[in-house]
């Protein structure tokens, strides 16, 4: 069949909206119809030529959320017609890391996924007879796309496709990041460093799980307002501090904060991050995507003096369990999604998201199909 897509031709070109040529589902596979899919910082980052694991040319985008329209043989768990979030974490409840019930960094297809390729090794996607790679195993820039079974969940049909593609992955790493790996309990203070599309879960997650100091940090001025209504008790822009902002941050939270979050992908902000810890027993989580050959540097007492140093992916969630429960919890209104869906655009509109997110002017720009 043929589909419509935004195709990264090359690195740090602007998506060309081309029609490609799109395979069937084979077994254990299906075929998706994208109805709407946010655009993320790490689409940027990969088309900007800073993923290490980028791969050119290949379909962008792993935030979407679309309807069953094939299956392939031997599918049992979705049917045609399902609605479903696409999961660049897929759960197959088999491999050893699933059967462990300590990550959910699934391994089923990891190997093939970070190459670009389904399970079997090839491409479903091509260009005048050349291969184009899937991304993240979801590719959601293409109005269709194919994804192993284990890599989609179930959704209810009543979330609506255009705010529930959040889900897909800055709802779920945000919150997820406070619920799943921080386990941030009444009353602990925290402090998220960038209030995007990430940091404005991780508030909603943290007051959501009843912490005390909410403080937000980010160079934007605009990105204060957006906190406070997010749950942020505190904001402090780098820029208006005079002094060593780690010293200013500890001194706010009475010794440092019991968790931490980076949403930046910046690691000097990593380094800060940890550093604003509470001595003994604070918790810095890393959720941002540092560019290739990026390393984190801290004094080891730092370690020593007991503050540790974590990661988290898709915010600790186990992908089918998890995000039909996040569905639930947005339209139980529990959380809010619809306020940071900032821009709705087109597919031909799809470089304007990219444009508004490095000018700072969006929280999520969606494309609807
Ligand atoms: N670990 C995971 O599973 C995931 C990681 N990510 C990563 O999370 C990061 C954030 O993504 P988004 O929220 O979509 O990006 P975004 O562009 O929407 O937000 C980034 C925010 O950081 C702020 N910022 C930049 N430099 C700063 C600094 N030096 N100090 C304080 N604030 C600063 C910006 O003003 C902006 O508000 C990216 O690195 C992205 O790749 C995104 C999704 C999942
Ligand atoms: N490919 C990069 C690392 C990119 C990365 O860390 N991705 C996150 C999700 S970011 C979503 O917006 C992730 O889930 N990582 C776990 C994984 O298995 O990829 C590199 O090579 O450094
Ligand atoms: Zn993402
Ligand atoms: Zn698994």
């Amino acid at each position: 069949m043929k589909t419509r897509a935004a195709v990264a031709f090359e690195a740090k070109r602007p998506l060309e909206i081309v029609e490609l040529d799109l395979e069937g589902p084979k077994p254990g596979e299906v075929l998706i119809e994208i109805m709407a899919t946010g655009i993320c910082h790490t689409d940027a980052y990969t088309l900007d030529g800073l993923d290490s694991e980028g791969i050119f040319p290949s379909v962008l985008g792993h935030e979407g959320a679309g309807i069953v329209r094939e299956v392939g043989a031997g599918v049992t768990s979705v049917s045609v017609g399902d609605h479903v979030i696409p999961l660049y974490t897929p759960e197959c409840r088999q491999c050893k890391s699933c059967l462990s019930g300590k990550t959910n960094l699934c391994t089923a297809i990891r190997a093939t996924q970070g190459k670009g390729l389904m399970p079997d090794g090839t491409t479903r996607f091509s260009y005048k007879g050349q291969p184009i790679y899937h991304y993240m195993g979801c590719s959601t820039f293409s109005n269709f796309t194919v994804l192993p079974e284990i890599a989609v969940a179930k959704i209810r049909e009543d979330a609506p496709f255009q705010t529930s593609c959040y889900v897909g992955c800055g709802v779920t790493t945000g919150v997820g990041a406070v619920v799943n790996t921080a386990k941030v309990a009444p009353g602990d203070n925290i402090i998220v460093f960038g209030l995007g599309g990430i940091g404005l879960n991780v508030l909603q997650g943290a007051k959501m799980a009843g912490a005390n100091m909410i403080v937000g940090v980010d160079i934007n001025p605009d990105r204060e307002e957006w906190g406070r209504r997010f749950g942020m008790t505190h904001f402090v822009n780098p820029k208006d501090v005079s002094g060593d902002l780690v010293q200013h941050l500890v001194a706010l939270t009475d010794g440092g904060a019991d968790y931490t979050f980076d949403c930046t992908g910046n690691t000097d902000v990593m380094r800060q991050a940890l550093e604003a810890c509470h001595r003994g027993w604070g918790t810095s989580i890393i959720i941002g995507v540092a560019e290739a050959g990026k390393e984190i540097a801290t004094r080891p007492f730092q370690l020593v003096t007991g503050r540790n140093w974590r990661g988290t992916a898709f915010g600790g969630a186990k992908g089918r369990t998890d995000v039909p429960k996040i569905v639930d919890w947005y339209m139980n209104g529990k959380i809010e999604i619809d306020p940071m869906i900032t821009h709705v655009l087109s597919l031909e509109e799809i470089n304007k998201g990219f444009d508004l997110m490095h000018a700072g002017e969006s929280i999520r720009s969606v494309v609807v199909y």
